[in-house]
């Protein structure tokens, strides 16, 4: 519902069961290097902002910025961004709500949007001064989202081999030189015989992953299970996710596929390191954590995860981009002990991530938000948006097998995959 009113181009999304936020236009636009960089840049920005905001207190209601970050900026070409739209239309416990940012338009003629679930916005705001303003924004939206044509999705059993190689590689370095757990990643390109409309994958993945966080923003595209940091009120949560095996297709099997899960020492183990990681990071920053002792099993349609929700109550002064500052990167897409980890995908990973397992999400002028770990996603190709580079990785510990490493990141490119051939 709220993925139609995307807009090609410049237009951002945040939808989770159905309710999260569309961004359309640009108030402004910065490239940071760092989220305390982004950080800074917004407190200072959203002081003093000129907006008309509907259903104040709600989360994700006033002016908000959207970005997404590279997971290494020292080894990468990508660019970490934030997006503050012009536009904001976002959705929660059924009722609907317009952010208009910059000045020209008073809170009276902004139309009440409450009924937006069944109405389209257009008919909405038909009497109101905004209609020309959200015409404008949607103008450059033509045609209805247009499943890519003609695609095929590159197979290259010599990369996958060398994949193995690395992955072999790193269980030797954990087993010889004080490295733990380290994630590896690769990627695959698809390519379309058309550009590639992100709206069809976020109407997709919204509709295939309604428990993820589906996200669109500057050609990043996915559905992420795992939720760095939410902050809402002043209480931070944080969904850890590490240990995943495949689903089979049969209800009973995925059912002892789940409770070998919850009982395998090597991604129980896995698990924890990466608990450990995102307890330490938030400790400074927040007290009365809480930290579940076992994890649960999270189930999606592809994939079943070993899964922990830590939540704890954020100091006053650490909002929403401080604390995913502090946490990223964590073990679940990095490693550990950190610095050996990172040093380590640098070395043999052979990829530049960009922002593929960055934080992506978003803030608000209270400094509340949402950071979720950009997985499960591919980014369109700037200068030719036929293609796209869809990315999965794999913790890799002692004991890991090559072969079953890759056919794990295998089940976690499904979502891209189907999002791009259905
Ligand atoms: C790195 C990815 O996923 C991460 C790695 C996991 C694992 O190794 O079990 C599980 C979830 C994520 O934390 C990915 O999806 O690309």
């Amino acid at each position: 519902m709220l993925e139609k009113y995307l807009v090609d181009g410049s237009s951002v999304a945040w939808i989770r069961h159905g309710e999260g936020m569309v961004g359309l236009g640009c108030y402004a636009c910065t490239d940071v290097t760092s989220p305390a960089e982004a950080d800074a840049w917004w407190s200072t920005l959203v002081e003093g902002l000129d907006h008309h905001s509907q259903m104040p207190g709600v989360a994700g209601s006033g002016p908000l910025a959207f970005g997404s970050f590279t997971f290494d900026p020292d080894h990468t070409e990508a660019v970490s961004r934030l997006i503050v739209p012009k536009v904001i239309i976002g959705r929660r416990q059924g009722q609907a709500w317009l952010t208009v940012l910059g000045d020209g338009v008073s809170p009276v003629e902004i139309p009440p949007l409450v009924e937006l679930v069944e109405t389209q916005l257009v008919e909405q705001v038909e009497t109101s001064p905004l209609v020309e303003l959200v015409e404008a924004l949607t103008a450059a939206r033509p045609t209805a989202p247009r499943a890519p044509r003609s695609v095929r999705i590159e197979v290259d059993e010599a990369a996958q081999a060398r994949w193995k190689e690395r992955v072999a590689e790193a269980v030797r370095r954990i087993e010889t030189n004080g490295l733990e757990k380290v994630v590896l990643a690769r990627s695959v390109t698809a390519r379309a015989s058309e550009p590639i409309d992100a709206r069809h994958l976020v109407d997709t993945l919204a509709r295939d992953y309604p428990s993820c966080w589906t996200y669109c923003i500057d050609g990043l595209v996915g559905a992420s299970p795992e939720m760095l940091i939410r902050r809402e009120r002043g209480l931070a949560t944080s969904r850890i996710l590490a240990g995943t095996i495949r689903r089979s297709g049969s209800d009973e099997t995925d059912l002892k596929l789940a409770s070998a899960l919850a009982r395998s020492s090597k991604n129980l183990g896995e698990h924890e390191l990466a608990v450990a990681s995102v307890a330490e990071s938030l400790a400074p920053l927040c007290s009365g954590m809480n930290v579940p002792e076992s994890p649960y099993v999270l189930e999606l349609p592809n994939v079943l995860h070993l899964a922990t929700d830590v939540t704890a109550v954020a100091h006053k002064k650490a909002g929403a981009l401080r604390l995913a500052a502090a946490l990223h990167p964590s073990a679940a897409v990095c490693g550990t002990p950190t610095s050996v980890a990172r040093a380590a995908i640098a070395e043999l990973e052979g990829l530049d991530r960009g922002r593929y397992s960055g934080p992506v999400g978003w803030i608000d002028a209270r400094g509340d938000g949402e950071w979720a770990i950009a997985l499960r996603c591919g980014i369109i190709d700037a200068d030719d948006p036929r293609q796209i580079r869809l990315f999965a990785g794999c913790g890799i510990v002692e004991g890991s097998d090559p072969d079953e490493e890759l056919a794990e990141t295998q089940a976690k490119l499904v979502p891209m995959v189907n999002a791009l051939l259905g």
